[in-house]
């Protein structure tokens, strides 16, 4: 990780805890990690929609210093769109971040480039971060094609956004081989892309900006090598799956995100 970006680690629960779940996970993590960690990191929780306004309650009633947001969001803002949420709802619910396009979403739910990027404007026009994933399925990576890949679904995820929207992007890098397989990307693999997402985003806006952007690992992340990724240059943390949702390796994870000590 390079000098001024903070490290981000933030946790995607994807379909996983009720609301009642959510609220002892969050103070779990919340009390393994003290406030000095968060000098040297951020650190946020990504629940289930209808875990929200719980998470809220927690973290401004215990005045927490993790953040929190969303899984997804509409494209839309408002009106007859049956089940969608607007990014209204969720910035009025204090959340920070919103993932976009994470690549279950692509995949399940048929979410192209063109929606990806309306649902990163969407999150722009409402003050939240998108956390705007990219990442190749396996025969890609095969194919050894990995680069052009994910440096195309960026600059089309992305098109058209000014230096200073782009400037208020995270980009997450999840190769989809490496999703809940407990197959993680080497550090070099994910320095590999993570590198080249930096090098498009100064031509999609300019040095300057990309130097600020966090360009985030996802893909079995875990407490163990979270120290090797976050070390490469352009690795700023980790969207974390699977080991979010345990509060002591996800505080560890953090801390070691933090440069440590050990909670
Ligand atoms: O998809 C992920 C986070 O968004 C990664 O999930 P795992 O950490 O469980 O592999």
């Amino acid at each position: 990780m390079a000098g001024s970006r903070k490290p981000l680690i933030a946790g995607n629960w994807k379909m996983n805890l009720n609301h009642l779940e959510a609220i002892a996970l969050v103070q779990k993590i919340a009390f393994a990690l003290p406030a000095k960690y968060f000098e040297k990191v951020d650190v946020t929780v990504i629940p289930p929609f209808t875990d929200i306004r719980s998470v809220q309650t927690v973290v401004d009633g215990d005045k927490l210093l993790l953040t929190y947001g969303a899984q997804d969001l509409s494209e839309h803002d408002s009106g007859a769109y049956t089940g969608e949420i607007s990014g209204a709802f969720l910035a009025k619910l204090g959340c920070t971040f919103v993932v976009v396009g994470h690549s279950e979403r692509r995949t399940m739910h048929g979410e192209t480039d063109e929606v990806v990027l309306a649902k990163t404007k969407a999150a722009l026009r409402h003050g939240l971060t998108p956390i705007v994933c990219i990442g190749e399925h396996l025969d890609v990576r095969e194919a050894g094609n990995q680069v052009s890949h994910n440096v195309e679904q960026l600059k089309a995820s992305l098109a058209g956004l000014s230096a200073e929207e782009i400037g208020k992007v995270v980009v997450a890098y999840e190769p989809v081989w490496a999703i809940g397989t407990g197959r993680v990307a080497s550090a070099q693999d994910a320095q590999e892309v993570c590198g080249a997402v930096r090098t498009a985003l100064a031509e999609l806006a300019d040095d300057a900006t990309a130097a600020t952007v966090r360009v985030l690992y996802g893909g079995s992340v875990n407490a163990k090598n979270v120290g090797d990724l976050g070390a490469q240059p352009d690795v700023d943390g980790a969207l974390v799956g699977g080991a979010s949702l345990k509060a002591d390796e996800f505080a560890t994870l953090s801390a070691i995100a933090a440069g440590g000590p050990l909670p």
